[in-house]
């Protein structure tokens, strides 16, 4: 069976940010889901997605949200699967650090992993790299677009050290 990721949200103006996963996910040859759900608004829907995502064969869920962001660690407290936490920077945010500390400070026993503020395309690759551990197809993907990137920072390099670095900036 081909797994899926889970990509979720809290609200609708989440979605710029974690369009990125989703983006990656395509280029990595990776399906996925995507919908928004609140642990805050839509308490219900949030513990139905949580408690059938395994049976609907995800390998691992994207949860963003901003401000207080309860959202990841909710599902994380009602699955198995890995949970990656993306800190949105929403409008009426903090600087962000309050959807960051409320994300990354989960109790002992009730893991998700963080990523960056606005670090939906992170997370993507990160869940591709979990549903890879097992995919041979989707891993071998992963380590084109790492080579890829690889390539195109030492073509960057070379041409800064023979055209001079002047014509870079
Ligand atoms: N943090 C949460 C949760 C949750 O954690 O359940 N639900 C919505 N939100 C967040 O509220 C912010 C503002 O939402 P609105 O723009 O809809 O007012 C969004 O960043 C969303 O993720």
């Amino acid at each position: 069976m081909t797994m899926k990721v889970g990509i979720i949200m809290g609200s609708q103006s989440d979605l710029k940010v974690m369009s990125e996963a989703a983006q990656v996910l395509e280029e990595l040859g990776v399906e996925y889901e995507l919908t928004i759900v609140s642990a805050h608004r839509t308490p219900e829907r949030m513990f139905e997605y949580a408690t059938s995502a395994k049976e609907r064969g995800l390998a691992a869920i994207v949860a963003g949200a901003g401000g207080a962001a309860h959202l990841p660690g909710m599902v994380a407290s009602m699955t198995s699967l890995p949970v990656i936490g993306v800190p949105v920077k929403s409008r009426n945010s903090i600087d962000g650090w309050d959807s960051i500390l409320s994300i990354l400070q989960m109790p002992s026993g009730v893991p998700v992993a963080t990523v960056a503020l606005d670090g939906a395309k992170n997370a993507g690759i990160l869940a591709a790299k979990i549903v890879g551990a097992t995919d041979e197809k989707v891993s071998q993907n992963i380590e084109n677009f790492m080579k890829e990137m690889k390539d195109k920072v030492l073509t960057s390099a070379s041409e800064v050290e023979t055209q001079g670095w002047r014509n870079k900036i």
